[in-house]
This record gives C-alpha cells, sequence and structure tokens, in this order.
C-alpha cells in the first residue's frame, strides 16, 4: 500500500544538534511514535513533516505532495497539534473553532462537541485563562475533528490527568477506525501513547537508532533470574546483568546458551515498554 507520508534521506543541522539521517515510511491504518530524550529532536521531526522547520537534505512527501514546494495544497490534508499553540492566548475555544473549522473539508463537528462534552471545556473562556490541562484537551478537540489523512500529535497527554488519558485513547482509537489515515505522535516514553502504537522511533540527540516493532520489541526482550551468579564471559543477546539478574534482547539465542550450560533460570519475566526503550537510549 503506498505510505502516507515518506521522509527520504532527512538531515537538519540545528545550533548543537544534527538530525538524521533519517528514511521513514508511514502506512496507512498504523500509529508510530516517537520517542527519545529532551532535546533528541522528536518536536522537530514533527515541525519538519508542517515544513514548519526546513530540511538541509532530503525530502518529506505527503501522498503525492512534497511538503517544501510552493503548493501549499498538501496542508488539508495534515493536521497538527503542537505543544505550544502559538498565538492562540487571546481567543476562546469557540472562535479558535469558528476560525479553524471552515480550513478543513471533513470537519465533523459532531466529533468536536464530543470531545469538548467529555473533557467538560469551557468555550467562552480565552485560551490564556484555560488551565494547561484544559489547553490541552482543547487542543485535542479542534485537531481531531479536522478529519485529515495524517494527524501529528505533540506531547498529546501532557498534563492531563489519569481519567483524561484514558479518554483521549478512547478518542484515539475511535479516530483510527475511520479509513485510510495514520497518527505520529511524540511522546517522552509515555506508557499509554506507547501502548496505543504499532511503530517506535527511537532518537537520541538527533540519531535514529532505529524504527521498532513494538510487538516485535516486546517478545525479543526478557528478564531472567538466576540462583547464583552466571559465568563470566557475555551471554548470546545479553544486554545487561546485575548480580543474578539478566536481560537479553535475543531470548532465543539466550535460552539455547543456558540450555547448552546446563544453568536453570528461576524466573523469567517481559520487561515493559518504558524498560526496554530505557535500555535502548541508555546502553
Ligand atoms: N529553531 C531552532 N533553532 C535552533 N535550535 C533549535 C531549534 N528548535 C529546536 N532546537 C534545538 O534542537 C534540539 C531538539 O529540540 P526538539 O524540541 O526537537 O527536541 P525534543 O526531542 O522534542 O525535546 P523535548 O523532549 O524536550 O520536548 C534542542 O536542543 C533544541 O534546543
Amino acid at each position: 500500500m503506498k505510505p502516507i507520508m515518506e521522509f527520504t534521506n532527512i538531515e537538519k543541522r540545528l545550533d548543537s544538534l544534527h538530525i538524521g539521517p533519517i528514511n521513514l515510511s508511514v502506512e496507512p491504518g498504523t500509529i508510530t511514535t516517537i520517542v527519545g530524550t529532551n532535546g533528541a529532536g522528536k518536536s522537530t521531526l514533527l515541525k519538519l513533516m508542517m515544513n514548519l522547520v526546513k530540511p538541509d537534505q532530503g525530502n518529506i512527501k505527503l501522498l503525492n505532495s512534497f511538503v517544501h514546494g510552493p503548493d501549499e495544497n498538501w496542508k488539508k490534508n495534515i493536521s497538527y497539534q503542537p505543544q505550544t499553540a502559538v498565538g492562540w492566548n487571546a481567543f476562546t475555544g469557540k472562535s479558535l473553532r469558528d476560525f479553524i473549522a471552515p480550513l478543513y473539508p471533513n470537519w465533523d463537528e459532531v466529533l468536536f462537541k464530543r470531545i469538548v462534552e467529555a473533557f467538560n471545556i469551557p468555550l467562552n473562556k480565552s485560551f490564556v485563562a484555560l488551565s494547561q490541562g484544559i489547553q490541552q484537551k482543547l487542543k485535542l478537540a479542534l485537531t481531531l475533528p479536522r478529519n485529515t489523512s495524517l494527524l501529528l500529535l505533540d506531547e498529546p497527554t501532557a498534563y492531563m490527568d489519569i481519567p483524561a488519558k484514558e479518554q483521549l485513547m478512547n478518542f484515539i482509537v475511535e479516530w483510527m477506525e475511520h479509513g485510510h489515515r495514520a497518527i505520529v505522535m511524540a511522546s517522552h516514553q509515555s506508557a499509554d501513547i506507547m501502548k496505543l502504537s504499532d511503530y517506535l522511533v527511537v532518537l537520541k540527540q538527533g540519531k535514529l537508532i532505529d524504527i521498532f516493532e513494538k510487538e516485535t520489541l516486546i517478545d525479543t526482550h526478557k528478564q531472567y533470574w538466576f540462583n547464583e551468579a552466571l559465568p563470566v564471559e557475555k551471554v548470546p543477546g545479553e544486554l545487561f546483568r546485575k548480580a543474578t539478574q539478566l536481560i537479553s534482547n535475543n531470548p532465543e539465542r539466550t535460552e539455547a546458551y543456558l540450555h547448552q550450560h546446563g544453568i536453570a533460570w528461576t524466573a523469567l519475566e517481559s520487561l515493559n515498554l518504558e524498560e526496554i526503550i530505557t535500555l535502548i537510549l541508555t546502553k
């Protein structure tokens, strides 16, 4: 199937960071989350997708258009929820809705009203007078109903309480059910966001470590406990060890080695996604 968005050899040099080269393909029906440490370049990748930042090299294609070209017609196919909504402070939710809705031919007013109601968002207050959590909810209410092929969400769960995060997840899942579309999010390893994702793009200081399929990542990371210390030599698949605990990113090879050497483990567990990403980012 034709990708919704494609990055080809994208590179961007900022003052203290060199992002890329990045090759990435966002397929319809998928949710991709960009994870990484602070300042890794996650938000900048989303801004590159919106042409808010220009690449030094490479190109980005949204459906059939290059986003850095003179024709800006591609903008009707993409919606972006930034970390900080610039220029919104003086406006009420109602006036922001009246400005944004007509720009998107597929605007879903019913969905807008459902999100406003679910999150109890006051539409008559200026944006600046809302708490950060409510601002976040209003940003979502003004982004999801645009019903574009691609949805970009930068830290969508920031400042949200636990029940609100749950509702957000439900709205995202529902949004994905309607047709040929995809989501790309940036997140500080938020467990909920990662759980929703099909792919995790792991960035470290601007470098793409890898693009992982979430399920594969979970299946290939296991931790073992033993009654006694392990042999000094490195065990196949060994990623980390501490006293009688071993973490492997290749359980098949690790277990074959342990059987061969007559070493029995006393406990075996999967790791959660946050633990796996932390290991990948720190190893
Ligand atoms: N326009 C710019 N000019 C110069 N440097 C920039 C610019 N925008 C971002 N940077 C720098 O690039 C780096 C990456 O920023 P970015 O916001 O993309 O990271 P991030 O991974 O989203 O970080 P965080 O998790 O803290 O939100 C940071 O060091 C930032 O200061």
